[in-house]
């Protein structure tokens, strides 16, 4: 944000040449190049909204007490040039008071407007840190925002629930410890924009009635109409030229990825663990549901409604934002609801059992694209890559 505020430098205190710096686009300032890195940089909005704030805070504390110096230096002037006496508290300007830089030794209390800026500073610095970190009102606080990029995951973890005892145990991939994460770290946005590309020219296929239409690579199943086709039987050897082997080799590559990377956080054998069904590519937008398959933002558990899961991931294909409003996606914790805002590459994983339960927003404005990547600890439950042959 620029600023009208331009204080003349003929004269200038040293307040003067402080307050002129935060505004000068040519002048180089290290606090200034930070601000303006800050601004350009992708680091979250609340964030560069506190710099900006404090920034203007300052500049206003800068000038207020810029403009009170001022007035008292123009005081003790016309004082000496009418041979008044100096009011009560006010000291003497000293040697070079004609001069541009004046110093004043200052025997008075604090003056009034010192205070008053200091008050609104910290008035300022209460009410952005009420607004960053304050809840809504149904205690929805954002884990990870869209604005941010992780480049080590951020994880959570949290005791398993009793779910576990209801299914066999599989050594080096039932969760011991159950949790949740989020990185940025391991699909680049580029790889994201290429399996979006690949999800779009799927679904352009078909595609559901209502707002929710899947594509799962596996089983063939895409949304249409109000039902799903198999796209590998209706559309036979076209589908060649829709999909390319490299499309399938990135699907497998960054599966792959995501499984170490799961395997890492929750100290799992990479290899005892397997990509499960349903595994789909999704895409939401607002329009209104047509039948119960549309309606993808019910509150579930993913071990639940799926069975097979252990693990569910979701790579992220598009901007929350930016390219659709509403359908950040929500852990439902008992006393708190956590939010993660989708961003293209970006990839959430948990374990997929009550711990986890969770619900999508209702998607408010344009499309989201995402893929859910499932696994299981399950050799029985196995599937394998999907393939073009
Ligand atoms: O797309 C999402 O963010 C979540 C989807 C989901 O909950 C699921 O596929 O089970
Ligand atoms: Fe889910």
């Amino acid at each position: 944000m620029q600023s009208a505020l331009k204080l003349p430098t003929k004269g200038a205190t040293m307040n003067d040449a402080f307050v002129n710096s935060f505004y000068s686009t040519n002048k180089s300032i290290s606090f200034v190049m930070i601000v303006r890195a800050l601004k350009t940089s992708e680091l979250c909005v609340p964030v560069r909204t506190t710099f900006t704030v404090t920034r203007e805070v300052i500049c206003c504390f800068l000038a207020l007490h810029t403009c009170r110096r001022r007035r008292r230096i123009s005081m003790l002037k016309r004082q000496r040039r009418t041979g008044s006496k100096a009011p009560e508290g006010e000291v003497a300007v000293d040697k070079y008071a004609r001069s541009e830089y004046v110093i004043i030794q200052q025997s008075a209390p604090r003056p009034k407007s010192l205070s008053v800026a200091l008050a609104i500073f910290v008035g300022s610095c209460i009410i952005v840190a009420w607004l960053l970190f304050r809840g809504d009102e149904d205690n929805t606080k954002t884990l990870v925002f869209q604005g941010e990029v992780l480049l080590q995951p951020r994880t959570f973890h949290l005791p398993c629930s009793a779910d576990y005892e209801n299914f066999k145990r599989f050594p080096g991939c039932t969760p011991q410890s159950c949790g949740r994460g989020v990185t940025d770290a391991i699909v680049t946005r580029e790889e994201a924009l290429t399996l979006r590309r690949l999800a779009e020219r799927g679904l352009s296929l078909g595609g559901s009635g209502g707002g929710a239409s899947i594509l799962d690579l596996h089983s063939g199943a895409l949304s249409m109409g109000k039902q799903f086709v198999n796209i590998y039987r209706y559309f036979g050897e076209q589908i060649k030229d829709i999909f390319s082997e490299d499309d399938f080799e990135l699907y497998k590559e960054v599966r792959g990825r995501i499984q170490r990377e799961i395997a890492e956080v929750f100290g799992l054998d990479p290899s005892q663990m397997y990509l499960t069904k349903p595994t789909f590519f999704s895409r939401i937008n607002s329009t209104d549901a047509k039948t119960p398959h549309d309606e993808y933002w019910h509150p579930h558990i993913d071990k639940v409604t799926y069975g097979s899961f252990d693990y569910t991931s979701l790579l992220y294909l598009s901007d929350y934002g930016l390219e659709f409003g509403g359908g950040r996606f929500i852990f439902m914790d008992t006393t708190s609801n956590r939010t993660v805002e989708p961003r293209a590459g970006r990839v959430s994983f948990f374990s997929s059992a009550s711990e986890n339960l969770h619900r999508v927003e209702k998607v408010t404005w344009g499309t989201r694209y995402a893929i859910t990547v499932s696994f299981t600890c399950d050799p029985e439950h196995a599937i394998a890559d999907p393939t073009l042959t």
